[in-house]
């Protein structure tokens, strides 16, 4: 049974580390082309919905319910925001606390929880950072369930703070997760009980440090991509970073809105729907402040198919994709990137 790790083991990256933390200048290595840098004051919050999970309100004027809601945001933007989600304020707090605890250990120690070549799990750059020739102005560190063989590494006598915290975290978004998903399903007129494919969801939570960058307006956090996932639940705490690319190429800002979390559609929801919910290009940008972003990306199981739906497919909307496994996918992605897509088109 192959596990979400085993996935780039086909393709061995080699990241190094520099210790980005204490840079007051940037190196010319992280200097991104001005283009993809606009800034976008003018399109701060373009009518990204919020959704009260509890009462269906948004941000727009015209308040729906939470399954309209839903679908007009995935249609649009493939993006929306959840407030009233369940999720306690005390455990986004202690999550944050533990990562800013984590990134402020000297990067001697980081290091000691490297995520290795082929793996997935540990402390380094976004995997995504071998297909760009800039450097990413980010650190992270990646683990799926339990952290602790990483945590012993870091904090060999004081690991089990984070360890609890991080599995009570893991234990909330799984629950979200699995509702939000709900609630995607039936917004696609889809039945919940054709899609419990037996077996665990795999998930995998990606933690995010954009240290306080010296000049934020040329460099880049984490470049533009998708998540290969179902979706994507983002915390991004206070401060703002994440970008979402729209279908007229422009780019417009998440705002960071206080206890909220953002939902972002990944590969496999645009698989499943038949390309009626896309996937989000989207990146994150620097500023003078250090922010952390907390992403849980969550899919199927590794090895279930995940095919257009059938009541999704008729003669205006041709098959878009064959069948495919979250394994499979992820074994193609860590090769081709942001063309992994193309490899799964049905070809009439
Ligand atoms: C479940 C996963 C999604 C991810 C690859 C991974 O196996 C674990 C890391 C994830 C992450 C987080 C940052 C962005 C991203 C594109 C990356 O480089 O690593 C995603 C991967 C993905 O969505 O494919
Ligand atoms: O930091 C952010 O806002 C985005 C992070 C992200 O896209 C990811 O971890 O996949
Ligand atoms: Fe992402």
């Amino acid at each position: 049974m192959p596990s979400l790790s085993d996935a780039f083991k086909s393709v061995p990256v080699q990241c190094k580390e520099p210790d980005i933390s204490s840079m007051d200048e940037v190196p010319e290595l992280y200097l991104w082309p001005q283009e993809n840098q606009q800034a976008l004051e003018e399109n701060i919050g373009v009518n990204i919905p919020v959704i009260d999970l509890q009462h269906g309100v948004t941000s727009r004027a015209s308040a729906g319910s939470v399954i309209e809601l839903l679908r007009a945001a995935y249609e649009e933007f493939g993006v929306f925001q959840i407030v009233n989600h369940g999720v306690s304020q005390q455990l986004l707090e202690r999550v944050e606390n533990q990562g800013r605890r984590l990134f402020s250990l000297p990067l001697d120690q980081k290091i000691k929880a490297r995520r290795s070549p082929d793996g997935v799990t540990g402390y380094g750059m976004a995997r995504i950072c071998t297909f760009f020739d800039r450097l990413m102005w980010s650190e992270g560190f990646t683990s799926i369930g339990s952290p602790l063989e990483h945590a012993e590494k870091l904090w060999p006598d004081d690991y089990q703070d984070f360890c609890e915290t991080i599995d009570e975290y893991d234990h909330a978004m799984k629950d979200l997760a699995s509702k939000l998903m709900s609630l995607i399903l039936e917004s696609l007129g889809l039945r919940q009980r054709d899609y419990s494919w037996g077996g665990d969801n795999c998930a995998a939570l990606q933690m995010n440090h954009y240290p306080s960058c010296p000049r934020p307006a040329q460099t880049m956090g984490m470049a533009e991509h998708t998540d290969s996932t179902f979706l994507t639940v983002l915390y991004q705490g206070s401060v703002q970073g994440l970008q979402i690319k729209r279908s007229d190429g422009m780019w417009t800002v998440v705002p960071a809105i206080p206890n909220a979390f953002v939902v972002n559609a990944g590969d496999l929801l645009q698989v499943l729907s038949n390309g009626r919910y896309k996937s989000v290009v989207h990146r994150a940008v620097n500023s003078i402040k250090p922010r952390l972003s907390f992403a849980y990306l969550w899919g199927p199981p590794l090895t279930a198919v995940i095919e257009p739906a059938p009541q999704l497919v008729d003669s205006k909307h041709p098959l878009l994709y064959r069948a495919l496994n979250w394994n499979e996918y992820l074994v193609v992605r860590a090769k081709h990137f942001d063309r992994a897509l193309e490899f799964f088109r049905n070809v009439q």
